[in-house]
């Protein structure tokens, strides 16, 4: 169970311009002033529940992770997560929580994953039988057999994303938190990492907070998001609902295996990107599958995919009709 009230973050960041002057200048006379990374944020998450978190780059996600993880103190507000204080870092606490960052590396860089997941053991002390079955059974689940004796240096970005998970679960947390699981991954990394996260969250019924850009994976995962902008808490709700009623296009990319002449779109859809063989159209929500079924069916097609359109589009519509 999470609970966050009236979460404040600040920070109080020194201000110099830039060149030689300025910096001997700031030697004598430090400037400040405060960045309001966070701001009032309030939430309830219950026990079990996968919910996604969105927000533009800097709008705050990072840093409520960071407080609810204890790895900052809040300037304001309280936090409670599974009962604790998170800042107060009590071992009860840090044994039943994960938090796995897609941009930072937690195992052991020089070591095979096998031994950068026995550091883990030690780390948590865990007994051997406990580990025994959670290694076996997430081994099974990321398909970890083959990576177990590589180095973890020596691993693919997907690969090694899936010995972190492996990595940050061997304790069986009851709080997961993931910021950005699936970044750099290519479609095939994305699809492995959701599935997990999915099965996962139904075996053991871990809470799961994750953000995350690609809207992809929050559609998959989570039925409610949070959404944040400029550290505060827009919008707290269900998904779908957010995204019909903020989006009423998707994006339809198609790869020609010749080239087509322009005015071939015309009544299909508006062309908002064209790259070699490759153009993406943005089509009306409700006639994407026949959009895509007659572009199949009528043009050179060599491959069609269909996405939202990405994450900080649909939170700019968002905030457009507020
Ligand atoms: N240690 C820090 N010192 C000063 N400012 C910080 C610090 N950490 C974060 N900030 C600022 O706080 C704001 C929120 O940052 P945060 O990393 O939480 O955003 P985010 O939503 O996670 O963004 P992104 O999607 O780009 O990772 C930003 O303006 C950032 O520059």
């Amino acid at each position: 169970m999470i609970e966050v009230r009236e979460l404040t973050k600040h920070f109080r960041v020194h201000r110099r311009e830039p060149g030689l002057r300025a910096a001997l200048r700031s030697l004598v006379r430090r400037e400040h002033h405060t960045v309001r990374a966070v701001d009032q944020v309030s939430f309830t998450i219950p026990e079990g529940e996968m919910v996604g978190f969105l927000g533009p780059n800097g709008a705050g996600k990072t840093t409520t992770l960071k407080c609810l993880t204890g790895l900052l103190h809040p300037t304001a507000g309280t936090v409670r997560v599974l009962g604790h204080v998170p800042h107060h870092r009590e071992p009860a606490f840090l044994r039943r929580i994960s938090l796995v960052m897609g941009q930072r590396n937690a195992l052991f860089w020089d070591l095979p994953a096998a031994d950068a997941f026995e550091v883990n053991r030690a780390i948590y002390g865990l007994a051997p039988a406990p580990y025994r079955s959670a290694l076996d059974e997430l081994v099974v689940l990321l398909g970890l057999e083959p990576l177990l004796g590589k180095q973890v240096r020596v691993l693919s970005l997907g690969e090694r994303m899936r010995c972190e998970l492996a990595g940050a679960l061997l304790h069986r947390p009851d709080v997961v938190f993931l910021d950005e699981p699936t970044l750099g991954l290519d479609v095939n990394g994305q699809a492995a990492v959701r599935a997990f996260l999915r099965d996962y969250n139904a075996r053991h019924g871990a809470t799961i907070l994750l953000t995350s850009h690609y809207m992809g994976d929050v559609t998959a995962l989570a039925r409610r998001v949070l959404v944040i902008d400029r550290a505060t808490l827009r919008f707290d709700g269900d998904l779908t609902a957010l995204v019909e009623a903020h989006s009423p296009h998707r994006l339809v990319r198609v790869t020609l295996r010749e080239a087509v002449p322009a005015r071939t779109w015309t009544g299909l859809g508006e062309v908002s990107d064209v790259d070699g063989a490759v153009v993406t159209l943005m089509v009306p929500r409700t006639e994407t599958a026949a959009i895509a079924a007659r572009l199949l069916t009528t043009l050179p097609v060599e491959d069609v995919a269909i996405e939202d359109p990405p994450v900080e589009d649909i939170i700019r519509a968002v905030f457009a009709d507020a």
